[in-house]
């Protein structure tokens, strides 16, 4: 018998004794800097000549490692070991399976802190917010382990006289799972351990910015049991080796976490039938968003100020659930606008490695010129409250930027940026602030700030979004408790963390036989 599943608490950085340990456990991997990772394929190592360098966003001459890269040579290799074990894989107990994810989070709370640090590191995530990050990537082994042994012997269905039905579930094959790096832990250890635990095999692909913590998950899933072949990892680049996994004839299924441009092109390219395939791909996609703060007129104005400003810059506004814009009735607008700026003008920028530092760098040049572009964008478009500074000369720190009385119809309204940007936007009234909140592509995350209980129901049927969250903020999703994913093109809503989540990595099967 097991425990309920509960999720893991977070760690109180107020208390000394907390920052101590996590100072200790930041100089552990800052001693094993510059270390090499290899693939794992076949419970083997293998070292390729060709690196992929994790690099600190707070620091860019820092390396905090490397892993080595596969070509599609290794990655062909690795479906053959996936699908070599998968027939064993498959047919062991469920209950056996879901031991290896208890064990593993087991493994993994004892070396929290550790873990916590490398993302710090190599994300450049704040000490809570990483902390935060690692005890979702527990919570979702602890729940999927649950969620198999629950369906392990299938659901019950009808039998009509002389007859025995059975309704049970199957695994799929080998699936790859391709997550991003913004929850380099979290989510590539959900999307990772959902298909292992429902039998797949599976070919796991890391962000290229993060690395180093998918090695480390992988070297603990081998600790806690995983047999050699039913876990693979294959870091690469993208361009070498993206397609040919999506491509490859043995992929059942793809658990991607990323961009809408990259999901649409994986549903697209999943879908063809390639020769030698005798199935269908299965794909859970889940992409972007532009997820709103609403603030109603009667709203409590430090509810709101809080909900917005966390959204906006935590983890700097990095988030798909980040509440990037806020649209506020207009006889609070003036007031709320004013507190945001406060409130905002507080929050310190620097080197996360520092607990002081609220928010960190972006993730990459790449991230950082997006970011900077956006922010010249929203000087046409809105007026600039605060912010507008940033410095790519040691890490790629951006300050958080606000802009007020934005066009609902702006860019910077209805395009994911990514970054420490917020657009406040004005409302008459409370039914339009629902249409602006519902005007964009993406359908992830929003918020409603307001005590008015019709206009609370008017946003359950009428805010199209997955996850809606009333008088707090849009972001921290909590596994078991908040199921995570959204409509529109922000993806499959396939709601990680949530009681149906396991079902998409199983085939259900239906026998029936006279008696
Ligand atoms: N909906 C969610 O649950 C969720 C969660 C986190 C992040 N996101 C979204 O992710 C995005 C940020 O992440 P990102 O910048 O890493 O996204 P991205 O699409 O650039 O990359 C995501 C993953 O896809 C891989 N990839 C890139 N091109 C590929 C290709 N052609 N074939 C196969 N794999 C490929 C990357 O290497 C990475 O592992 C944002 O849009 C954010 O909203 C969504
Ligand atoms: N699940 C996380 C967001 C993941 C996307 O970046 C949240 O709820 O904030």
């Amino acid at each position: 018998m097991y425990t309920a599943y509960k999720h893991e608490p977070f760690t109180d950085f107020t208390k000394e004794e907390n920052q101590k340990e996590f100072l200790e456990a930041l100089a552990v991997v800052k001693k094993d800097i510059g270390k090499e990772y290899p693939l794992i394929i076949d419970g083997k190592e293998v070292t390729t000549k060709d690196k992929l360098v994790s690099i600190n966003p707070c620091n860019i001459s820092e390396e905090i490692g490397s892993v080595s890269k596969a070509s599609p040579k290794e990655i062909d290799k690795a479906f053959e070991a996936a699908k070599k074990a998968f027939p064993k894989w498959s047919q062991t107990n469920p209950v056996a399976r879901a031991e290896v994810l208890f064990r593993a989070a087991a493994i993994m709370r004892r070396r929290k802190h550790e873990l916590s640090a490398t993302v710090v590191k190599e994300a450049g995530k704040p000490w809570v917010e990483a902390d935060i990050e690692v005890a979702e990537g527990i919570d979702f082994l602890e729940y999927y382990g649950r969620q198999m042994i629950e369906l392990k012997d299938g659901k019950v269905i009808e039998s009509r006289d002389g007859e025995s039905n059975q309704y049970i579930y199957t695994s799929a094959g080998v699936a790859v799972t391709i997550p991003p790096w913004n929850f380099s832990a979290a989510i590539m250890m959900g999307t990772t351990a959902a298909p292992l635990v429902a039998g797949n095999t599976v070919l796991l692909k890391p962000a290229e910015p993060t690395p180093i913590i998918a090695a480390k998950f992988v070297d603990i899933m081998r600790e806690a049991g995983v047999p050699d072949g039913v876990l693979n990892f294959v870091p690469g680049e993208p361009h070498e080796i993206g397609d040919h996994l999506v491509d490859h004839k043995d992929t059942s299924i793809i658990t991607f976490t990323g961009s809408k441009a990259t999901g649409l092109r994986i549903l697209e390219r999943a879908s063809k039938v390639q020769e030698g395939q005798q199935h269908l791909k299965r794909v859970l996609a889940e992409m972007g968003g532009k997820d709103t703060v609403v603030v109603d007129k009667d709203a409590n104005v430090e509810t709101a100020v809080n909900a917005i400003v966390t959204a906006a810059f935590n983890f700097s506004g990095q988030k798909c659930s980040a509440g990037s814009r806020a649209v506020i009735h207009k006889d609070l607008y003036d007031e709320v606008e004013k507190r945001v700026v406060e409130e905002t003008e507080k929050l310190t920028l620097g080197d996360t490695e520092d607990n002081n530092n609220y928010l960190g760098p972006v993730i990459n040049q790449k991230a950082y010129d997006k970011v900077t572009s956006y922010i010249k964008i929203g000087k046409k478009e809105g007026k600039l409250l605060t912010g507008d500074e940033s410095d790519d000369s040691k890490g790629y720190f951006i300050k958080p930027t606000i802009f007020g009385s934005v066009d609902a119809e702006a860019r910077i309204m209805k395009e994911e940026i990514f970054g420490p940007v917020l657009a406040l936007c004005k409302a008459k009234s409370y039914e339009e602030s629902i249409d602006i909140a519902n005007n964009t592509e993406y359908g992830l995350t929003g918020a409603v700030i307001s005590n008015n209980v019709d206009h609370l129901e008017y946003a359950k049927k009428n805010f199209h979004v997955g996850n809606l969250y009333f008088n707090r903020n849009c972001t921290g999703a909590i596994v078991g408790y908040h199921p995570f994913g959204g409509f529109k093109l922000s993806g499959t809503d396939s709601k990680a963390g949530g009681p149906d989540y396991l079902l998409q990595y199983l085939l259900p099967k239906s026998i029936s036989q006279m008696l």
